[in-house]
C-alpha cells in the first residue's frame, strides 16, 4: 500500500496504530503487518525522503543539524553549562533519528543485564544482542582490513539476515593505525571483538552503511521500503498526532480499571481540521524519548499536577511520564598535528573544495564516518590511583545517600564505576577540524577526539510547557547537576589531552588548539562548561520498572493503568547504555513482536468491555 492521504487513513479501521514512523516506530510496524491478518497504520510527522543526499551519503554526517527534517528542540537553560541552551536534534523525517545518526557501537554485557538488575526480566544482555542480530546484516571487512587494521569481525555476535545493513569502512585515515597504537599505550588493550558485550579498549568500528551503494543504512530503507507494497501496512506522513482517546467505559481510570486506548487524533497541516484513527488491538508510542513522554501528557496520562496547569483531564496517574531523562553529553577537542597528515581539513578552503571532493570520494572517504574508536574506564581516565579512590568514595558516599528516587541506578553505577571492564568514556578519531571555539586556519591540518562521556549520574525531566498541541516541550536534561558528572567529565578531558601526547601519535603533535594549552585547572573547566553538548541520545523518559518506581511502562511496554497503550522507541530504556544507542533501539523494536505479545491484548481489551467492532 503506497503512503496514503490522511483523509484515507482516518477512514480505516486499524488493528494496530503506530505512532511515529522512526527508528522503533518502523520496526514494530513492519513486524506487526508480517501477519497478513492484521492492518497497520503509521502516523509520521516528517515525509519520506529517499533522495535526499544529506541522509544518504554517510560523509555528509551532521549537514542535517538544525535542517528541515530537523525539530530543532533546545534545551531549557543548562546552570552546568554556564546558562546555555542546547540544541537538541531529532529527525523529523520517514526513519526518524536513525536518518540523521553517525556511528554505531553495541552495548555492553554488564550495562544491559542491569535493566534486569533494576526489576526487567527478560530485559539482559543476550536478549538484546539476540535482538540486535536480528535487525541486522553485518557485512564482515576483508582479511585485508581485519588483519591491517584490528577490524576483527566474530559472526557470533552480528546478524546474517536482518534488514539493516552494517558494514566496515573500507578508508581508514592515515594515523588511524596510531590513534589505535597510542590507546594502547596508555594501558587499554587493543579490543579485537567489541561487540561481545565487552566493549572497552580500542578498535575499528563500522556502522549502518551499506557498502554496496555505499549509502546509509537506517529505518526507512531497512523497515519501511522492503515492506511499502503491504496491502495492510499504511502510512500517513506529514501528519502530527495529538493524542491518545480512550474508550469511554474506562477513562478517569477509577477503581484499578485498565484503560483502553481506542484512538489517536491528529492533523494533517498545523491549522489543518483534527482527525481521528482508530485501532481495535493496541496503540504504539514511538515518537521518541522527547515527544512520546509529550504525547502521554496530552492524552492524560502523566503527573496530575503538570497536567492541571494545561487543563488536561487525568486519565491515568504517572508522575514518572517524562521524569528520568538522561543524555550523553561530549566535547570536541582540536589538535594540530603536522602538516604531512592526510585530513579533512583542505576540504574548507573553497578553492580546493571540488577538486578534493573528487578525490576523496574516489578514495571511499565520504562511504563511512569515523573509524577508529576507544573506550575506557575509569582506571584508565583517572590517571592515578589516588584519584580513582576518590571518585569511589565520593560515588559510594553519594549512591548511599541519594534519596532521589534514582538511588537503586545510582548504585549500581557506583558499582561499575570501579571496574575496568566497565567504559566510562568514549573517544572517537576525527581526522580534521572539529572543535566549537576556534576557527580553523586554513592550510593547517587537525586531529580532533570526540570525548563522550557514557554513564551520567544527572537525572533530568520533559514535560509539556503550553496548551498548542504543536508547541515544543520544556526539555531539562539537568546537565553535571550531578557534582560527581562533572568531575569524570574532566578526568576524560585530561585524559584525551595526555593521548594526544602518548606515543606514536605524539609524534604528529603541534599544539593544543581546543582547548589551548597552558591552561590552569579552572580555565580548563570553564572550558568545558562553555563548549560541552549533547550528543543526541536522550532516553528514559518513559522507563521501563517495575511500577512502584514510579515509572512508566511494564516489562511487556505497555504503559501502567492501561490495557493496550505501548511505548516502544528510547523512551523505554531504564538507564542508559554506554554506547550509542540506536542497535539497542532497534533490538527493543525487535523484541516488542516476540516477546511484549502485544498482539494479545484484542483479548484483553475486549475483556475490560472496550468498543472493538
Ligand atoms: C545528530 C544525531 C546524531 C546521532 N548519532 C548517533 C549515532 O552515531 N549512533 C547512535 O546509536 N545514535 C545516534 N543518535 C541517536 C539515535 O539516532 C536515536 O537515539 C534514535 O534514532 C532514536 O530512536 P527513536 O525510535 O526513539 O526515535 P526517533 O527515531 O526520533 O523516531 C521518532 C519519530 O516520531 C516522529 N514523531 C514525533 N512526534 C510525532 C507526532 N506528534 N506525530 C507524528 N510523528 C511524530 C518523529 O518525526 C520521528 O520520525 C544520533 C542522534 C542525532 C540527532
Amino acid at each position: 500500500m503506497p503512503i496514503v492521504s490522511a483523509e484515507t487513513f482516518a477512514q480505516t479501521s486499524f488493528d494496530y496504530i503506530v505512532v511515529g514512523g522512526g527508528t522503533a516506530g518502523l520496526v514494530v510496524a513492519a513486524r506487526l503487518s508480517e501477519d497478513p491478518g492484521v492492518i497497520v497504520g503509521i502516523i509520521e510527522a516528517g515525509e519520506y525522503l529517499p533522495d535526499r543526499e544529506d541522509i544518504n551519503v554517510p560523509g555528509y554526517f551532521g549537514r542535517t543539524i538544525g535542517s528541515d527534517i530537523d525539530w530543532k528542540f533546545e534545551t531549557v537553560p543548562q546552570p552546568g553549562l554556564n546558562g546555555r541552551k542546547i540544541l537538541m536534534s531529532r529527525g523529523k523525517v520517514l526513519g526518524g533519528t536513525s536518518a540523521v545518526r553517525f556511528s554505531d557501537t553495541k552495548s555492553s554485557l554488564l550495562y544491559a543485564d542491569a535493566w534486569e538488575k533494576l526489576g526487567m526480566s527478560g530485559w539482559n544482555w543476550h536478549e538484546i544482542l539476540r535482538y540486535m542480530c536480528k535487525a541486522e546484516t553485518t557485512i564482515a571487512p576483508s582479511a585485508e582490513i581485519q588483519e591491517k587494521y584490528s577490524a576483527r569481525f566474530n559472526p557470533e555476535c552480528h546478524g546474517s539476515s536482518g534488514p539493516l545493513i552494517s558494514s566496515y569502512p573500507n578508508y581508514v585515515n592515515d594515523k588511524h593505525t596510531e590513534f589505535l597504537a597510542a590507546v594502547r599505550a596508555t594501558g587499554l588493550k587493543e579490543n579485537l571483538d567489541p561487540d561481545n558485550g565487552h566493549n572497552v579498549g580500542a578498535w575499528t568500528f563500522g556502522g549502518s552503511i551499506d557498502p554496496r551503494t555505499a549509502t546509509r543504512s537506517y529505518a526507512a530503507t531497512a523497515y519501511w521500503a522492503p515492506n511499502a507494497d503491504r496491502t495492510n501496512l499504511l502510512l500517513v506522513t506529514s501528519a502530527h498526532a495529538l493524542k491518545v482517546t480512550f474508550a469511554p467505559s474506562t477513562s478517569a481510570g477509577q477503581n484499578n480499571e485498565l484503560c483502553v486506548a481506542q484512538g489517536v487524533q491528529f492533523t494533517a497541516h498545523r491549522d489543518g481540521a483534527i482527525l481521528r484513527a482508530t485501532a481495535k488491538r493496541a496503540i504504539i508510542l514511538s515518537a521518541g524519548a522527547i515527544q512520546t513522554p509529550q504525547l502521554l501528557e496530552r492524552s492524560g496520562i502523566g503527573n496530575p499536577a503538570i497536567l492541571r496547569e494545561y487543563d488536561i483531564e487525568c486519565v491515568v496517574d504517572l508522575p514518572g511520564v517524562g521524569e528520568n531523562l538522561q543524555d550523553h553529553i561530549y566535547i570536541p577537542m582540536s589538535y594540530e598535528v603536522t602538516a604531512d597528515c592526510d585530513t579533512w581539513d583542505d576540504t574548507r578552503d573553497p578553492s580546493k573544495h571540488a577538486e578534493l571532493w573528487a578525490h576523496l570520494q574516489q578514495k571511499g572517504k565520504y562511504s563511512h564516518m569515523h573509524s577508529a574508536v576507544a573506550m575506557a574506564g575509569l582506571p584508565i581516565l583517572a590517571g592515578s590511583l589516588q584519584r580513582l579512590e576518590e571518585h569511589l568514595a565520593s560515588a559510594t558516599r553519594k549512591a548511599n545517600g541519594s534519596v532521589e528516587d534514582y538511588a537503586k541506578q545510582h548504585a549500581l553505577l557506583a558499582v561499575y564505576l570501579g571496574e575496568p571492564g566497565q567504559a566510562q568514556a568514549e573517544i572517537i578519531q576525527a581526522p580534521g577540524f572539529a572543535s566549537f571555539a576556534s576557527q580553523t586556519e586554513i592550510g593547517k591540518r587537525y586531529h580532533s577526539h570526540i570525548n563522550i562521556f557514557l554513564r551520567p549520574f544527572s537525572r533530568g525531566h520533559v514535560h509539556i510547557a503550553s496548551s498548542d498541541p504543536h508547541a515544543a516541550p520544556s526539555i531539562d536534561p539537568r546537565y553535571f547537576s550531578h557534582p560527581l558528572d562533572f568531575d569524570l567529565f574532566m578526568d576524560m578531558v585530561r585524559y584525551s589531552r595526555r593521548l594526544m601526547r602518548t606515543d606514536p601519535i605524539a609524534g604528529y603533535f603541534v599544539r593544543h588548539v581546543d582547548p589551548g594549552s597552558d591552561l590552569c585547572d579552572a580555565e580548563l573547566e570553564e572550558h568545558v562548561r562553555q563548549q560541552a553538548a549533547t550528543l543526541w541520545h536522550p532516553v528514559g523518559t518513559a522507563a521501563m520498572l517495575p511500577r512502584e518506581e514510579n515509572v512508566v511502562v511494564d516489562q511487556r511496554l505497555r504503559v501502567y493503568g492501561t490495557a493496550n497503550l505501548h511505548v516502544v522507541d528510547a523512551s523505554v530504556i531504564p538507564i542508559i547504555p554506554a554506547c550509542h544507542p540506536q542497535q539497542t533501539i532497534y533490538a527493543i523494536g525487535e523484541k516488542v513482536r516476540d516477546n511484549a505479545r502485544i498482539a494479545e491484548h484484542r483479548l484483553n481489551a475486549a475483556a475490560l468491555g472496550g468498543r472493538f467492532d
